[in-house]
Order: structure tokens, then sequence, then C-alpha cells
């Protein structure tokens, strides 16, 4: 709240926490023969972070305890969600609605490049159509029996996570973030986004926060010291995992392998959300 607040939001722009307007509900249904009981969307403040991997990799720990994953790839212009489960069957579609591509080992998928005829295509729209097609994905596909669906946003805070956070309603968002960011500014940001459009931030993941020397074992904090655990305090948030840095990881994901990663990096994420069932 600034120090000039009169109380009157009606004229402000600010986005203090405080705000006492009554916040229309722009929430839509899924499509009527769709099924989903939770969604989970994971963001991050710029790309490359690796929002991507956390999003394949949190599918496949919640598909392992026996829940039934949906994906929707919301990175229309950047998608990479088929390649790392290398999926590239074809999208199949009735007068009903679209079905989802599903994985070898049994997850969901719902991406612009399994709708595009050549997967390299550059997609060229603008932020309105691109955020047309993300509503599409969520009303005119038929999610069946879906647990969790995991929402791969693009990075920042641009249309298409507005579109997603005011469309779907939302059990929550993960933040991924990486040693050599801003963390601070980046989680503040998002802390802000997900008061404004009520959404409970689920926790943080820092991903490619050390290397362990595959001969000793020693940790190395390559790009810098985490200040992950502080900046998670400050806000009150807690730490739901952290990834190493690992070349085995970015081949598997290239080779279309997510699935058989080894190694639990995001169990107490997958426990937190597993409690959204209760
Ligand atoms: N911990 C890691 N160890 C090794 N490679 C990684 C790790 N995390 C991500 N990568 C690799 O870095 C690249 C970027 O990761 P990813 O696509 O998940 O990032 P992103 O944040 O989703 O990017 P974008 O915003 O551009 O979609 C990929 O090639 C991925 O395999």
């Amino acid at each position: 709240m600034s120090e000039a607040c009169n109380h009157d939001c009606s004229s402000c722009g600010s986005t203090c926490g405080e705000d006492t307007r009554k916040l229309k509900d722009f929430h839509e249904d899924p499509n009527e023969l769709s099924d989903i009981r939770h969604v989970i969307a994971v963001v991050s403040g710029k790309g490359g972070v690796g929002k991507s991997l956390v999003t394949g990799l949190l599918s496949v720990a919640m598909a392992r305890k026996g829940k039934h994953v949906g994906i929707m790839d919301a990175d229309i212009t950047g998608p990479s969600i088929p390649k790392m489960f290398g999926t590239t069957g074809e999208v199949r579609g009735t007068s009903a609605g679209a079905y989802p591509v599903t994985t070898a080992g049994g997850i969901d998928i719902v991406s612009m490049n399994l709708l595009l005829e050549n997967s390299t295509d550059p997609v060229v729209w603008r932020g309105p159509v691109i955020s047309g097609v993300v509503k599409q994905f969520w009303h005119d596909f038929i999610w069946q029996d879906v647990d969790y669906m995991f929402v791969d946003m693009p990075p920042g805070t641009g249309d298409v996570p507005l579109t997603v956070m005011q469309t779907i309603r939302l059990d929550g968002i993960v933040i991924v973030t990486s040693p050599q960011e801003l963390v601070s500014m980046i989680v503040e940001k998002a802390v802000k986004m997900a008061e404004a459009m009520k959404v409970p931030i689920l926790g943080l993941v820092e991903n490619m926060s050390y290397f362990e020397c595959p001969d000793c074992g020693k940790r190395h904090e390559i790009y810098g010291k985490s200040h992950v655990e502080e900046v998670a305090a400050q806000y009150g948030l807690d730490v739901l995992g952290r990834i190493p840095i690992k070349p085995e990881l970015a081949a598997q994901c290239d080779a279309g392998q997510i699935e058989t990663v080894e190694g639990n990096y995001l169990s107490e994420a997958a426990a937190k959300i597993l409690e959204l069932d209760k």
C-alpha cells in the first residue's frame, strides 16, 4: 500500500494486495466432456531456466505415484514438451472436441507442436491470437479423467500467463528459478501477480542449483551461492526442490526420454501437490 493511499482503489493502478474492488470472476469451465481435478501452472521469470524440465519432471513424478497426468503446453511460440516426451502422434478430433496425445508412460499432452504440420514451423502470431489458442486448449480439448494437469507457461508475466490465470481455476503455481537470476525480484513479481490473481503459490524450485562431481561427489555451485532458501523465507514460501546441472538430464530430454529419468529431484514438490487431494 502506498503512503498516499486514500483507500479508493477505483482510481489506483497498483496491485498492493489491499484491493477493495470486487474482482470479476473470469474463470471458464473446460470442455463439458473433460474431467480435470487439479490444475497447477509452472512459471518462471525468464526463459531457459528449466521451466519445461520442471513441468516434465513433476508430471513424471505424479504419474509414478499412479496419478493420471495431463500437460497443457501453453508455451505456444516455444513448445518443448512433446520433444521431451518423444511424442509425435497426431491430435485426433471429433465433433465433440479434440483429444490430447498420450505419451508412452500414459501422460496426456496438448501442445502447439502437435498441431503444426511441421514441428519446425515458427508460430508468428500476435498476443491475443496466442492467448486464444490457450483458451482452445482448455475448451476444445477433451481431457479425460485427469487427476493433475500441469500448465507449462511461457516465461514472464505477459498475455498468456494472465489468460491462464484468469481463465483456468488454478490450484496453485510452482515458481522455477535458477541461481544466476535476480531471484528476489523474480519471486516478488510472481508473488504479486499470484496475489492479484488470487492464486496460491505452492513453492519454489531451483534448477541448475549445483553440479555434483561424478568422480568425487563434491557439489560445486557453478552459478554462485544459492539464495533460494533466504528468498523463500522472506516471502513465506516453501522450497520444493533443487535440481542439479546434469548433462544426462539434458541428453534424456533431447532424446525424448524424460519418462525414463531416474532419481526423484522433486519428491517434496510431489508430496505437496498430493496434499491437494486431501
Ligand atoms: N538441470 C539441468 N541440467 C542440465 N540441463 C538442463 C537442466 N535444466 C534445463 N536443462 C536444459 O536447458 C534447456 C532449457 O530448459 P527448458 O526448456 O526446461 O527451459 P525453459 O525455462 O522451459 O525455457 P523456455 O522458457 O525457453 O521454454 C534444455 O535443453 C534443458 O534440457
